[in-house]
Protein backbone atom coordinates (compact mmCIF):
# COMPACT_ATOMS: atom_id res chain seq x y z
CA UNK A 1 0.00 0.00 0.00
CA UNK A 2 0.96 3.40 -0.41
CA UNK A 3 0.20 5.97 2.01
CA UNK A 4 1.18 9.40 2.97
CA UNK A 5 0.98 10.87 6.25
CA UNK A 6 2.19 14.34 7.58
CA UNK A 7 1.10 16.73 10.32
CA UNK A 8 1.19 20.32 11.93
CA UNK A 9 3.92 21.33 14.77
CA UNK A 10 0.95 20.03 17.13
CA UNK A 11 1.27 16.23 15.67
CA UNK A 12 5.05 16.13 14.54
CA UNK A 13 6.09 13.93 17.04
CA UNK A 14 3.42 11.41 16.87
CA UNK A 15 4.16 11.87 13.05
CA UNK A 16 7.60 10.70 13.83
CA UNK A 17 6.57 7.86 16.10
CA UNK A 18 3.65 6.38 13.62
CA UNK A 19 6.82 6.89 10.35
CA UNK A 20 8.78 4.54 12.84
CA UNK A 21 5.72 2.16 13.09
CA UNK A 22 5.37 2.40 9.49
CA UNK A 23 9.05 1.13 8.42
CA UNK A 24 8.82 -1.91 10.83
CA UNK A 25 5.76 -3.04 8.80
CA UNK A 26 7.35 -2.31 5.56
CA UNK A 27 4.53 0.02 4.52
CA UNK A 28 5.73 2.26 1.76
CA UNK A 29 4.74 5.99 2.80
CA UNK A 30 5.64 9.66 1.81
CA UNK A 31 5.77 12.33 4.81
CA UNK A 32 3.79 15.50 3.37
CA UNK A 33 5.47 17.64 6.41
CA UNK A 34 5.94 19.14 8.67
CA UNK A 35 9.30 18.51 9.22
CA UNK A 36 10.07 20.52 12.56
CA UNK A 37 8.33 21.66 15.13
CA UNK A 38 8.09 25.54 14.26
CA UNK A 39 4.86 26.53 14.02
CA UNK A 40 2.22 25.75 10.45
CA UNK A 41 -1.16 25.96 9.90
CA UNK A 42 -2.69 22.63 9.54
CA UNK A 43 -4.87 23.12 6.88
CA UNK A 44 -1.97 23.68 4.42
CA UNK A 45 -0.87 19.90 4.90
CA UNK A 46 -4.56 18.24 5.36
CA UNK A 47 -5.24 19.60 1.87
CA UNK A 48 -1.89 18.51 0.28
CA UNK A 49 -2.56 15.10 1.49
CA UNK A 50 -6.33 14.71 0.65
CA UNK A 51 -5.92 16.04 -2.86
CA UNK A 52 -2.41 13.13 -2.98
CA UNK A 53 -5.12 10.64 -1.90
CA UNK A 54 -8.65 11.63 -3.82
CA UNK A 55 -6.09 11.63 -6.58
CA UNK A 56 -5.46 8.26 -6.40
CA UNK A 57 -1.38 8.87 -5.97
CA UNK A 58 -2.03 7.56 -2.82
CA UNK A 59 -4.05 4.86 -1.35
CA UNK A 60 -4.71 6.22 1.80
CA UNK A 61 -3.76 8.84 4.32
CA UNK A 62 -2.32 9.60 8.20
CA UNK A 63 -2.82 13.20 9.48
CA UNK A 64 -1.69 14.62 12.43
CA UNK A 65 -2.71 17.53 14.88
CA UNK A 66 -3.35 18.22 18.64
CA UNK A 67 -6.46 17.39 18.90
CA UNK A 68 -6.79 15.68 14.86
CA UNK A 69 -9.78 17.99 14.82
CA UNK A 70 -8.34 20.26 12.64
CA UNK A 71 -7.19 18.23 9.97
CA UNK A 72 -10.44 15.97 10.21
CA UNK A 73 -12.38 19.04 9.04
CA UNK A 74 -10.20 19.84 5.91
CA UNK A 75 -9.45 16.67 4.87
CA UNK A 76 -13.65 16.27 4.86
CA UNK A 77 -13.47 18.97 2.33
CA UNK A 78 -12.05 17.65 -0.33
CA UNK A 79 -14.13 15.67 -2.48
CA UNK A 80 -14.01 11.67 -2.57
CA UNK A 81 -12.36 11.66 0.79
CA UNK A 82 -13.65 9.86 3.94
CA UNK A 83 -11.70 11.02 6.98
CA UNK A 84 -11.52 9.14 10.42
CA UNK A 85 -10.84 10.79 13.91
CA UNK A 86 -9.86 7.64 16.13
CA UNK A 87 -8.57 8.02 19.34
CA UNK A 88 -9.64 4.16 20.17
CA UNK A 89 -8.68 0.64 18.53
CA UNK A 90 -12.63 -0.33 18.10
CA UNK A 91 -13.00 2.49 16.31
CA UNK A 92 -10.50 2.35 13.73
CA UNK A 93 -11.72 -1.23 13.04
CA UNK A 94 -14.97 0.23 12.25
CA UNK A 95 -13.76 3.49 10.09
CA UNK A 96 -12.56 0.84 8.04
CA UNK A 97 -15.35 -1.89 8.00
CA UNK A 98 -17.93 0.00 7.80
CA UNK A 99 -16.98 3.73 6.71
CA UNK A 100 -14.13 2.64 3.63
CA UNK A 101 -12.50 5.51 5.27
CA UNK A 102 -9.51 6.52 3.31
CA UNK A 103 -7.94 9.03 5.83
CA UNK A 104 -7.36 8.28 9.58
CA UNK A 105 -6.94 11.49 12.20
CA UNK A 106 -4.89 11.52 15.25
CA UNK A 107 -4.46 13.99 18.26
CA UNK A 108 -1.32 14.26 19.84
CA UNK A 109 -2.51 16.27 22.50
CA UNK A 110 -5.25 13.33 22.99
CA UNK A 111 -3.40 9.77 23.02
CA UNK A 112 -0.12 8.33 23.58
CA UNK A 113 2.38 6.73 21.06
CA UNK A 114 1.35 3.33 22.26
CA UNK A 115 -1.93 3.55 21.77
CA UNK A 116 -1.67 5.83 18.57
CA UNK A 117 0.21 2.71 17.35
CA UNK A 118 -2.19 0.44 17.95
CA UNK A 119 -4.65 2.32 15.87
CA UNK A 120 -2.92 3.06 13.30
CA UNK A 121 -2.24 -1.00 13.19
CA UNK A 122 -5.85 -1.66 12.98
CA UNK A 123 -6.91 0.64 10.31
CA UNK A 124 -3.73 -0.47 8.39
CA UNK A 125 -5.14 -4.35 8.16
CA UNK A 126 -8.88 -3.66 8.09
CA UNK A 127 -10.61 -4.32 4.95
CA UNK A 128 -14.14 -2.56 4.02
CA UNK A 129 -16.88 -5.29 4.91
CA UNK A 130 -19.14 -4.11 1.20
CA UNK A 131 -22.68 -5.65 1.94
CA UNK A 132 -24.95 -3.46 3.50
CA UNK A 133 -22.25 -0.77 4.23
CA UNK A 134 -21.73 0.11 0.23
CA UNK A 135 -24.62 1.72 -0.19
CA UNK A 136 -24.58 4.06 3.06
CA UNK A 137 -20.80 5.18 1.67
CA UNK A 138 -22.60 5.91 -1.72
CA UNK A 139 -25.02 7.97 -0.22
CA UNK A 140 -22.41 9.82 1.50
CA UNK A 141 -20.20 10.10 -1.67
CA UNK A 142 -23.86 11.13 -3.54
CA UNK A 143 -23.67 14.17 -1.27
CA UNK A 144 -20.50 16.09 -2.61
CA UNK A 145 -22.16 15.49 -6.02
CA UNK A 146 -25.04 17.67 -4.55
CA UNK A 147 -22.66 20.24 -3.43
CA UNK A 148 -22.67 23.43 -5.80
O1 LIG B 1 -6.55 22.05 14.58
C1 LIG B 1 -6.26 21.76 15.69
C2 LIG B 1 -7.29 21.85 16.73
O2 LIG B 1 -8.52 21.54 16.12
C3 LIG B 1 -4.94 21.27 16.04
O3 LIG B 1 -4.93 20.67 17.29
C4 LIG B 1 -3.79 22.24 15.94
O4 LIG B 1 -2.67 21.42 16.06
C5 LIG B 1 -3.78 23.31 17.03
O5 LIG B 1 -4.88 24.18 16.85
C6 LIG B 1 -2.48 24.09 17.03
O6 LIG B 1 -2.49 24.95 18.13
P1 LIG B 1 -1.27 25.87 18.55
O7 LIG B 1 -1.73 26.57 19.79
O8 LIG B 1 -1.03 26.82 17.42
O9 LIG B 1 -0.08 24.97 18.77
Amino acid sequence: MKLAIGSDHGGFRLKEEIKALLTELQVDSHDFGTYTAESVDYPDIACQIAQAVAGGEYERGIIICGTGIGVNIAANKVKGIRAALCHDVFSARMAREHNDANILNLGERVIGAGLARMIVEMWLRTEFAGGRHTCRVEKIMDLEKAQK
